[in-house]
């Protein structure tokens, strides 16, 4: 099977890596069901990527209808060691304009009705979340961004990522609560994916784009799905030219990252009482501890 170190989730407005070469479309199948769409493997600069769109490349599924497992699982399968989320925000402070790019450190789960773990069916882990992303990973990103110094775009290096529910967006008194809360920016789909992507041992961090200031902010218009989809085709450019940046650096420079250990103390349930067929169903993310 086609292997890739370095895997890329594009979510609204990011549905495809023009850069990309040597595109190959892999249908990959897991005990979780099927992912969002193909995976599509290619080469950035020469380095092998799977690059997977969140909603389906005609964005045809909704934040609650997203296969979380099954992507975490296939980019799994693939060899991802190391996963770059790509996603639309809303901004919930000032100083985070629409078209600036914020690497979150922080999340916090407002989500309902999402399955968030692997876990289950006879074995039972608790993964250490208090810092859910990728401190090494997200600090790649974050000087790949810098780097590049682009026009109109301010990075915030840090910044809480609030997860709602949807599809619906936040009324004004959610919002103005979450903001109360010191939230930063606030999306639908990054929570599920960061807890999954711990549970598989990957590295994961998230480039946010912010599109909208919601709808607190009393100078500017409520968002909308235009609104959201207007700023990301003016960023969707620099966003591919950091995850290049940030591909580039992270094979000439691979972090050590404690993600890719974290199953290691949080396996409750004895090995020899898992039973086969959890065991096989589990695949690629236990291999190691079997
Ligand atoms: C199109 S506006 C709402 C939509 O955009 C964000 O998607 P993603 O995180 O995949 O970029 C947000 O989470 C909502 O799903
Ligand atoms: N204001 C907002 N709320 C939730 N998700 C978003 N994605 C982009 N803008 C958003």
């Amino acid at each position: 099977m086609t292997k890739a170190k370095i895997g890329i989730i594009g979510g609204s407005g990011l549905y495809k890596m023009d850069a990309l070469k040597d595109v190959r479309e892999v249908e990959v199948d897991t005990p979780f069901g099927a992912p969002s769409d193909a995976l599509i493997v290619g080469t950035l600069d020469g380095i092998s990527v799977a690059f997977l769109p969140r909603h389906g490349r005609d964005h045809t599924l909704l934040p609650s209808e997203l296969p979380f497992r099954a992507n975490i699982y296939a980019m799994k399968q693939l060899g991802v060691e190391y996963l770059i989320s790509a996603s639309a925000v809303g901004s919930l402070k000032e100083e985070a304009k629409p078209l600036d790019m914020v690497v979150p450190d922080q999340f916090i789960d407002r989500t309902k009705n999402r399955v968030s773990t692997f876990f289950g069916d006879g074995i039972v882990a608790h993964v250490g979340f208090a810092d859910p992303v990728c401190h090494q990973l997200a600090g790649v990103l974050a000087d790949a961004i810098a780097s590049l110094n682009l026009a109109d775009v301010t990075l915030h290096r840090t910044g809480t990522y609030l997860c709602m529910e949807g599809p619906a967006f936040s009324t004004k008194a959610e919002s103005n609560l979450y903001r109360s809360w010191g939230a930063t920016v606030i999306g639908m789909t990054n929570l599920p994916e960061a807890k999954l992507a711990r549970e598989a041992e990957i590295a994961y961090a998230t480039l946010a784009l912010v599109t909208d200031y919601d709808c607190w902010h009393p100078d500017h218009d409520n968002v909308t799905v235009d609104l959201v989809i207007a700023n990301l085709q003016r960023n969707a450019s620099n966003a591919q030219k950091v995850i290049q940046e940030t591909v580039r650096r992270l094979s000439e420079n691979p972090p050590i990252s404690d993600a890719h250990s974290a199953l290691k103390n949080a396996i409750l349930t004895p090995m020899n009482k898992v039973s086969g067929a959890t065991k096989e169903k589990f695949g690629v993310l236990l291999q190691k501890y079997l």
